[in-house]
């Protein structure tokens, strides 16, 4: 990435945090979700503005790979590189389907939306976990180191392979049991087009087709039923065997069913690329307990503030 495209890409997260800043407070006046109400919020210049500098940018990418797919070679000596062959897939399997420029500009800004914070946030909780438990971040960087040992042979000693990503077995757990104490996507929400029957405190309630309901991973994932002293950090309760007897639907930092995550695998890679990375230079270590900061539930689970850490080199 130039150092243009990393300008770009600070600014659409500063237009992102924007739009979500005027949402969060859309949501806390729920009347402020009418138009005729919210365009006389201060904000609402803000979030028009934010919007617009967002759509622009997810029309320069559209227009950007338009080019290149009618020149590859002219605009871009290094086109067929795999960065671009992924964007060019990920587009063309768009426009083979007939879906419109609009819809496009929408796929781009979900894809972005959906793909950066929600990684960002649950690796900035995953260094906290490991900068608290120092016992489990060791195991972490011993797996590492092995798994570099024994791709050396193959590999430049500091390409991590997606094989080896593979093999991160404890590191994972490390993940998982991350998003189980802090699930970035703390909450969803489903409309019931058929109606259902709960269990709801020993008696059958009926809730009718057409309800709104929310579906709350921190709540569940916190829940006794599922997890004995659920608020302990215990990266083995991911474990095949452990995860076998649980309801599946007891974990939820992806959602569930036909509407769930649909970068799950990208961003458990992405994660585990950047742990590894971290852990196989520095010791993490932190000034910060759990109930310093405090957890804010702004559209994705937001720390207030950032964790203060300590980075040694190895
Ligand atoms: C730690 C990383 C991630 C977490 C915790 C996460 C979490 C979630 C959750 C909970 C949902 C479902 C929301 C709902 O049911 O209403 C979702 C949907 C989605 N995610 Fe992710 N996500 C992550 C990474 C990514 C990445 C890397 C991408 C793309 C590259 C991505 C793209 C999407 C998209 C496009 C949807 C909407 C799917 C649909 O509506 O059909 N996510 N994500």
């Amino acid at each position: 990435m130039d150092e243009k495209d990393h300008n770009e890409v600070v600014e659409y997260h500063h237009h992102f945090q924007t739009w979500k800043d005027c949402l969060i407070s859309r949501i806390e006046k729920p009347w402020c979700l009418l138009d005729p109400f919210w365009k006389w919020h201060p904000k609402f210049g803000a979030h028009n503005n934010a919007v617009a500098q967002m759509n622009s940018y997810a029309i320069r990418r559209l227009e950007d790979y338009k080019l290149k797919k009618q020149n590859p070679s002219e605009l871009n000596p290094s086109v067929g590189s795999e960065d671009d062959v992924r964007v060019r897939c990920t587009l063309d399997d768009l426009v083979d389907a007939g879906v419109s420029d609009v819809e496009i500009v929408h796929e781009i800004n979900t894809l972005i939306f959906g793909g950066h914070e929600t990684s960002a946030t649950t690796i900035h909780f995953f260094f906290f976990m490991m900068a608290l438990h120092p016992e489990f971040q060791e195991i972490c960087r011993k797996e590492i180191d092995q798994v570099f040992e024994d791709s050396l042979h193959s590999q430049h000693e500091d390409t991590l392979t997606f094989e080896a990503l593979t093999n991160l077995k404890y590191v994972e757990r490390c993940l998982l049991e991350t998003m189980r104490l802090y699930p970035s996507g703390f909450a969803f929400m489903r409309y019931l087009k058929k109606s259902l029957n709960i269990d709801y405190k020993g008696k059958n309630v009926k809730v009718p087709a057409g309800t709104d309901i929310i579906i709350i991973p921190w709540v569940i994932h916190r829940s006794t039923q599922y997890y004995q002293n659920p608020e302990l950090f215990d990266p083995d309760r991911f474990l095949p065997e452990q995860s076998a007897k649980r309801n599946s639907y007891s974990y939820l930092p992806f959602s569930a069913g036909p509407r769930n995550c649909i970068g799950q695998k990208f961003g458990m890679n992405e994660m585990k690329t950047v742990a590894t990375y971290v852990l196989r230079n520095f010791e993490i270590g932190t000034t910060d307990k759990v109930e310093d900061v405090t957890l804010l539930p702004n559209i994705t689970l937001t720390p207030e503030r950032d964790y203060n850490f300590m980075f040694k080199r190895r």
